[in-house]
């Protein structure tokens, strides 16, 4: 089993593949392995740590221009021991920002739409067991309306590469940064956890690059 040391993921030598550090292909394999790996280190963490980490979390991001500067930010509601970012939430609202959260759209496969999130709004589990805001027609907004989505992620390394849940939900409906590098997109910031760290992740050829991570010790800007 991984140790988890000074917040970070140690593999033992049977778990490193040679192959992730020197040319770092897309193993799904290796990309399962890991996922299992990290989920377990979030999971793992008690309520005091989680609460702690939203609160550095927030200080963090307190201090970025990509948030203090965006209007419309999509979050998402915690799950499976995500850091937590209803604190972020609270101090937008307070700021007057508008909030949205991931839906899962009712017709494009595996792609995500965006409501509204306010302290009002009513929730109902989707088929992941993740609340989200009861579909309302007309309320949906695509995710190139956002200016600053903040992404759960499972995995993270400094370079600004991310390992979600594996369902490339994210990577799908954020492929249009990539199809059309002209058209206004918004910002990309994953949260996560310091133990989400790793040193390099394997890249897949949809992965869509984010502009940065916020951790709860400090902001990563993407390389
Ligand atoms: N909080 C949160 N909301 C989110 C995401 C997320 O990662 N976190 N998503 C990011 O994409 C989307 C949902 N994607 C998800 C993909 C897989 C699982 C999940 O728990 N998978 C189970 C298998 C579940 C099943 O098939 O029944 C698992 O892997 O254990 C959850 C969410 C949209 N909303
Ligand atoms: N733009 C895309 N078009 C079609 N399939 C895609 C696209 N992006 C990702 N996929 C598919 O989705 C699957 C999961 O991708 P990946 O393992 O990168 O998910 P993830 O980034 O960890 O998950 P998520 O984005 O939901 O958090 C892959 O098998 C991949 O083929």
């Amino acid at each position: 089993m991984p140790e988890v040391k000074n917040n970070r993921i140690l593999l033992a030598d049977n778990e490193r593949q040679p192959s992730l550090l020197i040319n770092n292909p897309v193993n799904p394999q290796q990309r399962k392995q890991l996922r299992a790996t990290l989920r377990q280190a979030r999971r793992a963490l008690t309520c005091q740590q989680q609460q702690l980490a939203s609160q550095r979390l927030l200080k963090v991001l307190l201090s970025r221009p990509e948030f203090l500067k965006a209007k419309h930010i999509a979050v998402y509601l915690a799950n499976d021991g995500e850091i937590d970012p209803m604190q972020i939430i609270e101090a937008a609202w307070a700021m007057n920002k508008h909030c949205y959260l991931p839906v899962l759209h009712p017709i494009y496969h595996n792609r995500l739409w965006f409501l509204r999130f306010r302290p009002t709004t009513k929730l109902a589990p989707n088929r992941f067991n993740i609340l989200e805001p009861t579909v309302r027609a007309g309320h949906l907004k695509s995710a190139w309306a956002m200016d600053l989505v903040l992404l759960p992620l499972v995995g993270f390394d400094q370079y600004g590469g991310r390992l979600g849940m594996g369902g490339g939900f994210y990577d799908r409906t954020f492929e249009f940064i990539v199809k059309n590098p002209l058209k206004p997109r918004p910002k990309l910031v994953g949260l996560a956890h310091e133990c989400q760290r790793v040193d390099k992740l394997p890249t897949a050829s949809w992965d869509i690059p984010l502009t940065g991570i916020a951790s709860d010790s400090k902001y990563y800007t993407a390389k």
